[in-house]
Order: C-alpha cells, then structure tokens, then sequence
C-alpha cells in the first residue's frame, strides 16, 4: 500500500477530520489507528461528512448505467477498479495490494486448504466465492477492458473496508449489501472489545472513543461480534483472544449420519449446533435420542422408560459429542501437516484456528457437569 498522506491531504478538504488518531503500520495488521496524544472516553476522533463518502448515490451513472442489476458491493467495486478520475485514483492508490489478501484470504487458497476449514468458514468461503463470482460477470460483461486481477482487488477492498450504510436508497438492498467506503476511517483495525464507535447521520459519520487511552495506543473499532471463523474467511485475519469466537458443530455432527437420520434429526429441531465462551448448546430435545444412539451408545428409548431421558443423559449425549469432535479435530490437524499444497503460513493459519476451536471445545467439555 502507498502513504495514506495523499489520500488524508485530499480528506481534509472535503471536510475530513482526524483529531488525537494518525495512521501507523502496525506488526502482523497493516495500517492501523494510533493515538498521537493521550485520549479520553467521549472524544471524537474523526468525522467523515457524507460528501467524502463512496457510496450508492455517488457512483456515476456512466457505471452503473452498465451494471444494471448489481449489489452495492459490486456498484462500488466496479468504480474503484473502472473509475479513470484523480479521486478515485487516489483512493483506490490508497489501499491493500491484492496479493496482500491472496496471502491471508481463504477464497485464494488451494482447494484442498479450504476443504480443511472448519465447516463456518467453509460455508463462508462458498457463499463469498458464489457472489464474487456473479458480480464478476456482471462487471465483466459491462467493462470487459478491465483485468479480473483488477477487479478482484476492488472486490476485496469493499468486502473488507466498508462500512454500514443505511439511507432510503440502501434500504431496499439486502442488510449486508448496505455498504459505503469511508476516506481514511478505514484504517481502523477490529478487536472484540473496541476503544471507539461509530455513529452516522445522513450528514457525516462520527468515530468517537468509547474509553481513554494513552498516546501510542493502537484504537480498534469493532466490525461486529464476529467469529473467528468469519473474520478469517471475510477479512483474512484470527484474534487469539476474540469474546465473540464459536465453534460450529453442526456439520460435524450430521456427518456421521446417513440421510435417513440427518431427516430425521432436522425434523426434531437440530439446527444448529455451536459451542463458544457464553454460548448454550442449542441441542433441542427431540435430538438427544438419535445422538445419544449415536455418539454415546445410547440405547434406543423406549416409552416406558421415558422418563430416564432427563438431564442427566442430555449432558452425557454432549459430553459424547464434544469428545468424538476433539478426535475430529486430532485428525484434520495431522491432514493439515500432511499437505504438500499452499504455503507455510497458509498452514499455520488453519492449525490455529483449530487449536482455537480445539481449546473452546475442552473449556465446553469442563463446563458439562458431570
Ligand atoms: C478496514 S481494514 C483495516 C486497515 C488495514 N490494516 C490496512 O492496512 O489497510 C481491514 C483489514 O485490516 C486487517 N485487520 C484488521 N484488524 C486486524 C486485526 N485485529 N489483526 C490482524 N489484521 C487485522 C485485515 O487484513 C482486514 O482485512
């Protein structure tokens, strides 16, 4: 990435401000927000006026003119990467490389890396590469002088940059389509428990500190109270200490289960099933009897011992569980040290993520009574 000082010069003269925060370059997280003095709880740090904002309404009518059916995402990706004014020069110049996301982001890994995701990311890493995917033909077909590498990068800037917005126009898009790009703020990096917040009216978006802190601090924003699953396979990044981390479970437990019983157990409820610091085990009742058969030797219940199907058996069924998914997880890691595909720090990645979930599974497992 270049010097965010052009782009921050241009700011300021579309009223941009940035007061006690400067950009710096923060080991293992790109650019982030650092306090240049001591902070206190309630100070605005920055304000970004609605007329320095990338958003619906501001792409012109010469793109999406060509993109008649595209998401916001692709409204905008489409004018960072075919936009030929200085402005959008200077804030596409502005941002990430693509192949600093290459590195980090799932979507760009070999096949048999991403086949050994957890199942959450899995699933993410399908449905971002489905609407990459459309948006690229969309885009493709209406600006077929532009390199898909290009575009790529601009898809990627929006993913992992933009902010909500929400106006009368945004309100007919999908919720997570509702996105605008915001000059500078975007060098906020995430942490679960954050030092500002953001707010926006229709007339500028404000970031303000939600607790002091010293100069030289890095500030981090929240982008929600995501998973490390999701902050891996949308922005390319794991927090070792993330309040928000869940396993999923879900698919490990259908999988042992032939069709017939996957029916059978959706039609008891089972949903989902998720296991994280704070999280309840959302295993409803009607399933225990299938999994109990099947993860903890359960014998089938029959009606005149119904009444043995209380507590106790449920937290046995998932003590069963949690035990079998800790063998699981064993395996997928010495798959992992086994690939001859990707590179190291592709592996390590994957190998963290599942001693992250491996450790939320055995503080899951402590936490049965027995
Ligand atoms: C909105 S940008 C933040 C600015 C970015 N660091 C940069 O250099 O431009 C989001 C990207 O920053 C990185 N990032 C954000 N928070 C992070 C964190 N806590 N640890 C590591 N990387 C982080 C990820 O690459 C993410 O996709």
């Amino acid at each position: 990435m270049e010097s965010l000082g052009p782009l921050i010069s241009w700011a300021r003269t579309r009223g941009v401000e940035l007061d006690g925060i400067a950009p710096q370059q923060m080991p293992g997280r790109g650019i982030g927000a650092v306090a240049t003095r001591s902070i206190k709880a309630g100070q605005v740090l920055m304000t970004i006026p609605a007329g320095a904002i990338l958003r619906l309404d501001s792409v012109p009518a010469s793109i999406s003119s060509r993109l008649p059916s595209a998401s916001i995402h692709g409204l905008l990706a489409a004018q960072l990467a075919a936009g030929c004014d200085a402005e959008t020069a200077l804030r596409r110049d502005a941002m990430p490389s693509l192949q600093s996301f290459a590195a980090t982001t799932p979507l760009f890994w070999h096949r048999r890396l991403r086949d050994l995701l957890p199942a959450g990311a899995r699933r993410l890493v399908a449905r971002q590469e489905t609407a990459l995917e459309r948006d690229w033909a969309a885009f493709h077909e209406g600006f077929p002088g532009v390199a898909r590498d290009a575009y790529l990068r601009c898809w990627f800037l929006v993913g992992t940059r933009a902010f909500y917005h929400e106006t009368d126009a945004t309100l007919g898009y999908p919720w997570e389509d509702r996105l605008a790009l915001l000059p500078v703020a975007d060098m906020f990096n995430h942490a679960g428990v954050p030092g500002c917040a953001v707010a926006f009216s229709p007339e500028a978006y404000t970031v303000t500190a939600t607790r002091a802190c010293a100069r030289g601090d890095e500030v981090f924003l929240s982008y929600g109270e995501h998973s490390n699953d999701f902050l891996l396979a949308e922005y390319g990044f794991l927090l070792d200490d993330n309040p928000w981390d869940t396993a999923d479970l879900g698919a490990f437990v259908l999988s042992g289960l032939d069709a017939e019983q996957q029916a059978e157990l959706r039609a008891r409820g089972f949903d989902e099933c998720v296991v994280g610091p704070g999280e309840q085990w959302h295993l409803p009742d009607g399933a225990l009897d299938i999994l109990g058969r099947h993860f903890a030797g359960e014998p089938p219940r029959r009606a005149a011992n119904g009444g043995r199907q209380g507590k106790p058996q449920k937290e046995r069924v998932l003590a069963a569980v949690l035990t079998r998914f800790l063998d699981e997880i064993r395996d997928v890691k010495s798959a992992i040290r086994a690939v001859t595909v990707g590179d190291d720090a592709q592996c390590a990645t994957l190998l963290r993520r599942w001693d992250q979930i491996e450790a939320l599974v055995k503080r899951a497992i402590r936490g049965v009574p027995s």
